[in-house]
């Protein structure tokens, strides 16, 4: 286990930060903390840190106590809002900021942090403008100096926070693809963002916090239904067909027509536990000499599910982040 908390809990003097939040976050995944603004993320990802004292409640990372500076060696950190010494080049943010971890000044300068300084460039797509100074930079190359200062010392997990925000679409899908590399050499990966097709698309677990509680988690796939639901389209469809499909239907699943066009083809929706039960109601089609052409597995979007965890689909105005 990377990350355990148990009862995380900060309140303060204007009001609740967070509340009891325990969650677990298992190696060589990417877990993405969802909430509107204002739902505790911050003060929950610097308790974990230990940038900030809870009130109550416990937890363990990288298998110390939260807060004990040896959890925080094998982290690393992407703050939303950071700000570099815009007079130094990117390599020599780099180079200080690996100096600022403790490392020996003969590490610093060693051609193998100068080899690690230029991968970390080169995986953030900085790789030609490392000896630029960093007021040079444009507001996303700064985010992805900040990406490659979180990568450098090659940590265990990584904290981003708002990492893509202020990337254009290819630089977010950049991200997206490294962030999965990541996973891919074993690295766990905590996202705190509010773009929801980032989280979608990378994720493999999610929470979401409301009012500084915890109010779901669980894996991506669960979450939007994934796997519970399909679209099929088949030919020969006859509505009369429908109540002896119906009856002979395994437990669980259930079968409503859509659509049906005057050819004959239709579109149904299909509940089922899993994708075998599909192949069950193949079988019955077939029997009564329905075609199938087409199956769509369906999910939830993520954006309809955040907007109705936010409370915020029927509040006008809408969604607040
Ligand atoms: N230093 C602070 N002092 C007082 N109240 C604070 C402080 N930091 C946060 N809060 C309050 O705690 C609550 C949770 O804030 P927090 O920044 O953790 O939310 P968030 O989910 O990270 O929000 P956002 O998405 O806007 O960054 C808010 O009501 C906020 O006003």
């Amino acid at each position: 286990m990377i990350l355990q908390t148990q009862g995380l809990t900060k309140t303060y003097a204007s009001g609740v930060g967070c509340v009891d939040i325990s969650l677990e976050i298992q190696e060589g995944r990417i877990f993405g903390l969802l909430g509107p603004n204002g739902a505790g993320k911050s003060t929950f990802v610097k308790m974990v840190l230990g940038l900030l004292r809870p009130d109550a409640g416990s937890g363990m990372l990288l298998g110390r106590p939260i807060g004990d500076p040896e959890s925080r060696r094998k982290l690393g950190y992407l703050p939303e809002l950071f700000r570099f010494q815009d007079w130094l080049t990117g390599e020599e943010v780099l180079r200080y900021h690996a100096g600022l971890s403790g490392m020996k000044l003969s590490e610093v300068r060693s051609s193998h942090m100068a080899s690690r300084i230029r991968d970390v460039l080169r995986m953030t797509g900085l790789n030609n403008r490392g000896a630029d100074r960093v007021r040079h930079y444009s507001k996303g190359m700064q985010q992805r100096l900040g990406l490659a200062s979180a990568l450098l010392l090659d940590p265990a997990f990584i904290i981003l926070d708002e990492p893509s925000s202020a990337l254009d679409p290819i630089g977010r899908y950049e991200v997206r693809q490294l962030l999965e590399q990541l996973r891919s050499a074993g690295k766990t990966v905590f996202l705190n963002t509010h773009l929801l097709e980032d989280v979608e698309a990378v994720c493999d677990d999610v929470a979401f916090l409301h009012l500084g509680r915890l109010r779901a988690i669980g894996s991506m796939r669960e979450l939007l239904h994934v796997g519970m639901s399909w679209e099929i389209t088949v030919g020969g469809w006859q509505t009369e067909l429908a109540p002896g499909i119906s009856g002979s239907l395994l437990p669980g699943m259930a079968v409503e027509a859509v659509r049906q066009e005057p050819d004959g083809s239709a579109l149904l929706r299909v509940s089922a536990h899993n994708r075998e039960q599909i192949g069950h109601l193949n079988r019955l089609l077939m029997e009564v000499g329905v075609t199938l052409y087409e199956v769509t597995p369906v999910q939830d979007s993520l954006e309809q599910w955040f907007l109705s965890m936010s409370g915020a689909d029927s509040r006008e105005g809408g969604a607040r982040s």
